[in-house]
């Protein structure tokens, strides 16, 4: 029995990107090119596996992508063919050397290496049992579950095992898979994290999100389905479909903020999503108001839209410096209070004695919208309007998107009034829920089955979430009275 929880810390976390190429010389030097594309999905650590025909080669490092795989003796270290890597940012486990992706072991088949974008929410539980049928874990990573699943199943062929294991997780997991037989990139039956195919010349290339093909050139080909497995051995492709068909409920939040405005999902450029949903926020709480200010870098596109529908003047009231990374997801309080005021600055000229509306994607802690309120109130704006692209997120996250515990979320302990004066805004309007479905093109949210995943706004999560069951009785007590009333 564990005494201790090994997936618990409280430091701030985001996402995860995968890339992986099959069939070309270079690979492990398109990978970090992909990745590169990624950095943006997870910046604490990055790790690539490649496989020359013979030998699985690593390289795993704490960081960013450039500084790391760059260089070039680490590439060519990562000889062969084929390989696939890994931007991290932790949802379970710390961030440790050993829990950086891809996460490699050795099996009766083989060598398999694995890249996960997603978080297993029955991780916990699964960790336990397989210690106490004499597993002996090398990470505190969730991921790594799924190489024991596979070790111990009863079943025959790889491919066996594997859809045998998947079958035992739960939660959210889009994954790139290398073995010696091949290459296999799969998505969990709801489709909640992103993953897409390309192709470029005689390789296949999956990734995380479309800029990633980009980046090296490929050809988009297609979004892996929800609960598809595809097996790439040498120049043949094969699709799996080993679960019960679902309606897919892929991640909102993506269209909202994480995803690079210039990928394409699910045939969609979500810059112009983006857009809608600004427009579709200027449809629903106007403002009587001189100009409209993006916060950024996320908050521009929904600005765009803001000021093109309701014809206030868009303007960059706020100046972003390049040098700062995402304030979201910088561990500890005090660098994240004091990276907000290195990143933004107010553009003074422009500001003073002006009614400003500020456009941003979402509010988290609400550490962004104080600061950049203020920064407009000092800078003389006459009245400061806060809108914002997404409904308020009251919820945390367990599939793979660390938004921090309930109790940090803005939105999960006050109301829009009360959240309007802590932010010291004289006006705050969230776009609403059914509004941020009719800027995906549907005509709302649909009360049996919506078409995303929007747990984070309305607390209603598409699987269980064993660990947290467990964990937190209290916690889900207290959801479970929130949702009926
Ligand atoms: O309420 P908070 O806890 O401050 O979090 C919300 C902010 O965090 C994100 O931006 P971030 O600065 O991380 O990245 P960006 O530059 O991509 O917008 C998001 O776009 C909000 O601006
Ligand atoms: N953000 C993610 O997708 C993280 C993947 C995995 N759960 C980890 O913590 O390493
Ligand atoms: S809970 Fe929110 S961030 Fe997490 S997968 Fe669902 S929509 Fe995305
Ligand atoms: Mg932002």
């Amino acid at each position: 029995m564990l005494t201790t929880h090994p997936f618990d810390d409280d430091k701030l976390h985001e996402e995860c990107g995968i890339f992986g190429v099959s069939n070309s010389e270079g690979a492990a030097a398109l990978v970090a090119l992909g990745l590169h594309a990624l950095q943006h999905r997870g910046q604490e650590a990055a790790g690539i596996t490649s496989w020359d025909g013979h030998q699985f080669h690593t390289h795993r490092a704490m960081g960013h992508v450039a500084g790391n795989f760059d260089r070039d003796d680490i590439i060519r270290s990562l000889s062969g063919t084929t390989a696939a890597g890994h931007v991290r940012y932790a949802t379970t486990g710390d961030t440790a050397i050993r829990n950086v992706q891809p996460l490699y072991a050795e099996l009766a088949s083989g060598g398999f290496a694995v890249a996960h974008n997603g978080n297993i929410s029955n991780a916990m539980r699964l960790r336990r049992d397989l210690v106490r049928r004499g597993a002996i874990f090398q990470s505190t990573s969730d991921t790594e579950v799924i190489i024991h699943l596979v070790a111990t199943s009863q079943y025959r062929t790889l491919i066996d095992r594997f859809i045998d294991a998947l079958k035992r997780v739960e939660g959210a997991y889009s994954l790139i898979v290398m073995t010696p037989e091949g290459m296999i990139a799969c998505r969990d039956p709801l489709g909640i994290r992103p993953l897409v195919m390309g192709k470029l010349d005689d390789s296949i290339i999956f990734a995380s999100e479309t800029v990633a093909l980009d980046v090296v050139g490929a050809e988009y080909v297609r979004d892996v389905e929800a609960g598809e497995l595809v097996i790439v051995q040498g120049n043949e492709i094969v699709s799996h479909k080993p679960f019960p068909p679902m309606s897919p409920r892929p991640c909102i939040f993506e269209y909202v903020y994480f995803s690079r405005p210039d990928s394409i999902a699910e045939d969609r450029s979500v810059y112009s999503v983006r857009k809608a949903i600004g427009a579709q926020l200027a449809i629903e709480s106007p403002v009587d108001a001189d100009l409209i200010v993006p916060v950024p870098d996320s908050g521009v596109p929904a600005a765009i839209g803001y000021a093109q529908q309701s014809g206030i003047p868009f303007e960059l009231g706020i100046i972003r410096s390049h040098y700062v990374g995402r304030t979201f997801i910088q561990p500890g309080d005090k660098v994240r209070h004091l990276g907000v005021k290195l990143k933004h600055n107010a553009n003074r000229e422009l500001i003073k004695g002006k009614r400003v509306v500020l456009v941003d994607d979402s509010i988290v802690r609400g550490t962004t919208s104080l600061k950049i309120v203020e920064m407009m109130h000092e800078a003389g704006a006459a009245e400061v309007h806060m809108r914002i692209a997404s409904p308020p997120t009251r919820h945390s996250c367990f599939y793979g998107v660390d938004t921090p515990e309930r109790a940090k979320l803005l939105a999960a302990q006050l109301d829009v009034g009360g959240m309007t004066d802590f932010i010291h805004a004289d006006s705050l309007a969230f776009v609403s829920i059914d509004g941020l479905y009719k800027a995906l093109g549907e005509a709302r949210r649909a009360d049996i089955h919506p078409k995303y995943c929007d747990a984070c706004f309305t607390g209603e999560y598409p699987t269980t979430l064993t660990d947290q069951d467990e964990l937190a009785p209290v916690d889900q007590f207290a959801l479970l009275e929130e949702r009926v009333g």
